[in-house]
């Protein structure tokens, strides 16, 4: 949850500090799946139906999905839920048992949640590339050993783990992206009337053009490729690295997928966020606010 200082900073709206959270948002992102690298793929715990004790209860979605409401039934009588840059998995939550937190009014009203899209790229790309990685190899080994069978290569039988450090990892990546809406409130604020053309009569691709900036992106994963080699790196007792040769030099996870997971999902998601804000941004305005918008350079 955002702390309450970083809504009454000075300038909210600074770009170069909402980057800072995005970065910092990086650490836990790649330390989450490091965390969930230690476990296979699972796969019994995403497929809907598939726990009869689910289903005698009354619930039809899947492992993870049980996971998620009842931790975010929690955490939304918590009043987590009240603050502007949470995003819930799970609909239909109740009400927070305390007041919510006097947050400044800085984004326009809106109801973008990509939410469901990050549930659907993290349990159909994300796990089964990163899952096992980091003892992909010892399990393989295993199994042409035979000390291992297919069955347990994919499936440890660790579904509460998982699914534990899967609800961190989607709640981290939800936030990443839904930052997207403080960043294009902080563009739009900048240069409104380079905007507002693009929205009164929408169009999403001009849009996406003012708001993507190459070079950040490049710098973003120029750092990401180093954080997650360091971060994975394994250690002796005496502290000298300890390469793993099975997988590319990193001993805990497979880099190239991190990487990945932020240039083919997580950026894209958080432009499609940052277009989807602006194509509102505008609603529910007169036309003289709209106007006086257009007057701004
Ligand atoms: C988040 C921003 O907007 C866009 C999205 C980025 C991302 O998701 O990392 C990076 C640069 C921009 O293309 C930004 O300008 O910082």
């Amino acid at each position: 949850m955002l702390s309450q200082n970083f809504m009454l900073e000075k300038d909210p709206l600074s770009l170069e500090r909402i980057r800072q959270i995005l970065v910092r948002l990086e650490d836990t992102i790649i330390f989450d799946l490091i965390e969930r690298a230690q476990f296979a793929h699972n796969p019994r715990i995403y497929i809907r139906g598939s726990f009869e004790e689910l289903r005698d209860m009354g619930f039809d979605g899947s492992w993870l999905e049980w996971f998620l409401k009842e931790i975010e039934t929690f955490h939304a009588r918590a009043r987590r839920y009240t603050s502007p840059d949470e995003y819930p998995f799970t609909s239909n939550l109740p009400d927070p048992v305390l007041l919510p937190l006097a947050f400044p009014k800085i984004l326009h009203p809106n109801t973008v949640n990509a939410n469901p899209s990050i549930l659907s790229f993290y349990t159909r790309s994300i796990v089964p590339r990163i899952s096992r990685r980091a003892t992909l190899a010892l399990a393989a080994i295993k199994r042409s050993n035979g000390i291992i069978g297919d069955e347990e290569y994919e499936d440890d039988g660790n579904y509460g783990s998982a699914a534990t450090i899967d609800v961190e990892v989607l709640q981290a990546i939800s936030k990443r992206v839904h930052y997207g809406k403080f960043v294009s409130e902080s563009k739009f604020s900048a240069n409104p009337s380079a905007f507002v053309p693009h929205i009164l009569n929408p169009n999403p691709a001009a849009l996406e053009a003012l708001i993507t900036k190459p070079e950040v992106e490049r710098k973003l994963l120029q750092r990401l490729r180093k954080k997650a080699a360091t971060y994975a790196q394994e250690f002796s007792s005496d502290g000298d690295a300890i390469p793993n040769p099975h997988l590319n030099g990193s001993a805990k996870i497979d880099v190239d997928g991190v990487v990945e997971l932020y240039e083919s999902y997580i950026i894209p998601l958080t432009k499609e966020v940052e277009v989807d804000y602006l194509l509102h941004r505008l609603d529910g305005l007169s036309q003289e606010e709209i106007d006086a918008l257009m007057a701004q350079s």
